[in-house]
């Protein structure tokens, strides 16, 4: 494996895609800076380009890479790999066997191969191969793939084969492919570690979180950052990485603000899935409508795999649940995380009932989820903690003691984003935690406020690829809660009838400028 060569490493591989580079720049330039900021590796992708052509712009590229000591494979084309002394090839199943590009390019050239299956996956290995790239993860624009994509389960399945498989020359090594970005790598990731002795994958490969981006340095850093992140810790226990701590309280405000602004605009309405409980349903659909998106309650499993590519996000509350009910949300999940739709989780009166705990802790297991919000009771139950207990759907008691530690700790564990709600609400991303200190009590004396906080999470986390989820989780909060104040606060609000009419018509006033002035941030970790 490329002896002479620049050593293989495939924690941040870069496949390029000349169509997605921003028009302030070249190709090159862009290659250049996501190494700068923390590429690995770069593979040269032209997928129409002349034979010429792609051979003068490898040379090109081939300046900057060895400049900074960075692989350079070529797609697909073992000839122009040749012509301009690449580091190795990647090539798929339709492409030259893997045989014959190891006899043609010989034993010190890397290559790698995709592979969709165990059975591809094993035929690499041993004939060769130094690295696979098992794919299709997430459903991407970027490429029309002929396999549905298998999301991260899958692509644990193919790894752990892979691991099994004696390789002939070197250990083998291996990436996945496909709608990976900085929002969900850290998922990815963990959820593709083998089970039983808990190995990462080598690295994720992406374009479009770099390509495509405005500043692929930064693009790359952000990337390499979770990455990190993910790989330097065991996934039960995090070390407290403070990625945020050069954010100013203020610029937080303003990216919420941002986040809330562009929700409400008309030109994105955002189409926000729920499969909530029976006793909300109205209110939720009306909530979401206030706050800027659509909503669908489409809850039968049969329907989740047309819907999927539409929607924006998706609630999963559990508050009544039907055998049929937990079927959907399934099917709702499994196609949310292959379209890397943002998953809301509301695990309703978690502790009540063994049949709940059972369905919440096999969602998570087998889907996880990008936020889960609840109230101390429902942590309490979801963490194992027993410091605060609940009663039916409602949190007894003072709380934790330490509710900041408690939410980034679950957070860690659950590598998602933690809502706690209550009178003070906490908010944490396992590296950054806040505290929102809005809201008001009449929220306690209608059912469905907790729901509808959901909804607003979902409403404002509309997409992994352009809302950080902590930041579209804080913009959910403080609206909610900002509503709230603003209803509590009018004549004709005479108790919990009036305020339930009366805080959808003020989440549907509530404005971005009120959001950034009045929200109560706190910065706790
Ligand atoms: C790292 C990595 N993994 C998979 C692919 C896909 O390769 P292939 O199946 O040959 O498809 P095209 O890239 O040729 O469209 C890849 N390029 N890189
Ligand atoms: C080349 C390739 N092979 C499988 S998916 C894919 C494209 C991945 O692109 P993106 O990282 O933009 O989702």
């Amino acid at each position: 494996m490329a002896a002479s060569g620049p050593k293989l490493d495939l924690t941040l591989y870069l496949v390029t895609d000349s169509g997605m580079v921003s028009e302030s720049k070249t190709l090159v330039q862009t290659i250049d800076e996501a190494i700068q900021g923390g590429v690995t590796i770069v593979q040269l992708r032209e997928k129409t380009a002349e034979t010429g052509d792609f051979i003068s712009l490898a040379h090109k590229v081939l300046q900057v890479t060895r400049r900074a000591g960075v692989p350079l494979l070529i797609n697909d084309r073992i000839d122009v790999a040749l012509a301009v002394d690449a580091d190795g090839v990647h090539i798929g199943q339709d492409d030259m066997p893997l045989a014959d590009a190891r006899r043609i390019l010989g034993p010190d050239k890397i290559i790698g191969v995709t592979v969709q299956s165990s059975e591809e996956a094993e035929a690499a290995v041993r004939g060769g191969a130094n690295y696979v790239g098992i794919g299709t993860c997430y459903a991407t624009p970027t490429k029309q793939v002929k396999v549905e994509p298998q999301g991260p389960s899958g692509i644990r399945g193919v790894w752990e084969h892979v691991l099994k498989v004696p390789s002939p020359t070197h250990p083998i090594r291996a990436v996945t492919i496909g709608g990976i970005n900085a929002y969900n790598a850290v998922h990815v990731l963990d959820s593709t570690r083998t089970q039983g002795n808990n190995i990462a994958l080598d690295g994720l490969a992406v374009v479009s979180a770099i390509m495509a981006a405005e500043d692929p340095r930064s693009a790359a850093q952000k990337m390499r950052a979770q990455i990190r992140f993910a790989m330097e810790s065991s996934w039960l226990v995090r070390p407290r990485v403070n990625l945020a701590s050069t954010q100013e309280l203020q610029a937080v405000r303003r990216a919420a603000a941002d986040v809330f602004a562009q929700t409400k605009s008309e030109s994105l309405t955002p189409l926000v899935q729920h499969i909530t409980n029976i006793v909300v349903v109205n209110d939720c659909a009306n909530a979401c409508l206030a706050m800027g998106g659509s909503p669908i309650m489409a809850t039968e499993a049969e329907e989740q795999r047309d819907l999927a590519p539409a929607i924006s996000s998706l609630v999963i509350n559990v508050g009544t649940l039907g055998k049929q009910q937990v079927a959907g949300m399934r099917a709702a999940m499994q196609q949310a995380r292959l379209h890397n739709t943002p998953i809301v989780l509301d695990p309703v009166a978690a502790g009540a009932t063994k049949y709940r705990a059972q369905v919440i802790a096999e969602l998570l297991r087998d889907f996880g989820a990008h936020v889960i919000k609840g109230n101390a009771g429902e942590i309490a139950a979801l963490a194992g903690l027993t410091e605060v207990r609940s009663r039916g759907v409602d949190s007894v008691g003072s709380g934790f003691s330490d509710p900041a530690a408690v939410v980034a700790e679950y957070s860690r564990r659950q590598r998602c984003v933690v809502v706690m709600t209550g009178a003070i609400d906490y908010l944490s991303d396992g590296r950054s935690t806040f505290a929102i200190r809005n809201g008001h009590p009449l929220q306690a004396t209608i059912t469905g406020s907790g729901c509808m906080a959901g909804t607003a999470l979902a409403t404002f986390i509309h997409s992994m690829a352009h809302v950080d989820p902590l930041i579209g989780a804080l913009t959910g909060i403080a609206a909610i809660n900002l509503a709230a104040e603003h209803a509590a606060r009018r004549n004709d609000v005479k108790g919990p009838g009036t305020f339930r009419a009366a805080f959808i018509d003020e989440m549907y006033n509530l404005s971005s400028e009120q959001l950034y002035d009045e929200m109560v941030l706190e910065r706790l970790a």
